[in-house]
């Protein structure tokens, strides 16, 4: 389903298995799945607790509209576009970009479409004010044909979901936003997009299995989590995550919110960076072969590509090659590989199988127990932002500054 290959992280020398056994991952380990198995955090409940039952009344709609912000849109991208990715029947609000947002409402009908409004707090601007918008169309409608469904525990939006006797469906409180892919928040809009949500939760507690060996070096979680806080310790906080599957760009966005915002917390984290093999080694790999060295690798390879073809062309030198087109971007990949190695770039790689819905449960599943045992190694809380909160007042008091705002 899914390997992890940490040679390349030893070979340059920086780090080694005494480093490794120097780092209290055992106290990390134990501390994380005290929290999990108390309750404290849920995000490995509720991949065996889910009752899939709930979203079968979910499907049949031609369009699937996902408004919301952060953890609570990017971990369903993160899967729909990398399963469907040909597909165009989602549309996702996830921003306050008029000219997105506004492009997506002119285009769609929401006549024919289930139309989510996902916040967990209820309250965040972005996806109140994309509600809006949805709300004035709707409201133009002679009738509605289409159905709104909430996820969300409590605020605005729910007060305005009970106002308008939505569907409501709710997230585990003991949930994070950015953990809470594997709750309502993804599966009922990937249901609604045709993805075997069954076979995602299969992915994720397939993983867990993995990820609850206390023996650092058969649980990737684990292990990849410790080089990357040896290497943070060493200068090199920088982690990129260099995908050559072109299809995991909105997994990249998820990743980047789950190390950004669990980790960076007081003076700490690592900061999140998404790279595509191959097109980026035109783009970034002299940075990563010759810039400053704060960098580390994550490679994201597949052991087979959905579609392929025989290719037969000339090299430079007017000699006939016959290949299949995925062992360009596999060659591509091992040479990368290669040379950041050569020039002492630590990296490490993770190969799926091929992309599907159990290898995508799989690989968000293992980073969301890395993150886990990340914060227990930096000993801060992985499932809270409070850092956020104070542009959100200086923004709403801005707000209230322009246009008409209430009794101004
Ligand atoms: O799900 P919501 O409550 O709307 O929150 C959406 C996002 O916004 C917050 O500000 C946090 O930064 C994120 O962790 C969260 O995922």
């Amino acid at each position: 389903m899914l390997s992890y290959d940490y040679k390349n992280a030893l070979n340059i020398g920086e780090i080694s298995f005494e480093d490794i056994n120097k780092v209290d991952f055992a106290n990390a380990y134990s501390k994380l799945m005290e929290k999990l198995d108390n309750g404290a955090v849920g995000f490995r409940d509720v991949i065996y607790n889910e009752n899939l039952d709930k979203y079968k009344f979910l499907n049949g709609y031609k369009n699937v509209v996902v408004v919301g912000m952060g953890g609570s849109i990017l971990g369903t991208m993160a899967i729909y576009y990398a399963i469907s990715a040909f597909k165009n029947n989602a549309y996702f609000i996830d921003n306050s970009d008029p000219e997105k947002t506004l492009s997506i409402l002119k285009k769609v009908d929401l006549n024919e479409s289930i139309i989510y409004i996902i916040s967990k707090s209820g309250n965040t601007l972005e996806t109140l004010v994309n509600y809006y918008l949805i709300k004035k169309r709707i409201e133009k409608l002679n009738s509605f044909e289409g159905k709104i469904v909430f996820i969300t525990n409590g605020g605005k939006l729910k007060r305005e979901a009970e106002k308008n006797n939505y569907e409501i469906l709710s997230i585990p409180e003991n949930v994070p936003g950015r953990f809470s892919v594997f709750t309502a928040v993804g599966l009922a809009p990937l249901c609604s997009l045709g993805i075997d949500i069954s076979k995602i939760l299969k992915g994720a507690r397939e993983m867990d299995k993995i990820c609850q060996n206390e023996d650092i070096l058969k649980n990737p979680a684990l292990l990849n989590g410790v080089i990357h806080y040896l290497y943070d310790k060493k200068g090199k906080d920088i982690s990129v995550v260099m995908s050559y599957i072109e299809s995991l760009k909105c997994f990249g966005e998820w990743y980047i919110q789950l190390i950004g915002e669990s980790l960076g917390k007081e003076g700490n984290g690592l900061t999140p960076l998404l790279s595509i093999g191959a097109k980026d080694q035109h783009s970034l790999l002299q940075l990563y072969m010759d810039g400053k060295k704060d960098k580390i690798i994550t490679f994201i390879t597949t052991k087979n590509y959905r579609l392929d073809e025989e290719i037969v062309f000339d090299d430079l030198n007017d000699e006939e090659i016959s290949c299949m087109l995925s062992d360009i971007i596999k060659c591509e990949q091992e040479a990368t590989e290669i040379a950041l190695t050569n020039n002492g770039v630590p990296n490490v790689k993770i190969t799926l199988d091929e992309i599907n819905e159990m290898t995508m449960g799989a690989l968000l599943y293992m980073y969301e127990m890395q993150v886990g045992f990340m914060g227990e190694l930096y000993n801060v809380n992985s499932y809270n932002q409070p850092a956020v909160e104070e542009e959100k007042k200086i923004c709403w008091e801005l707000i209230k500054k322009c246009g008409n705002y209430g009794n101004k």
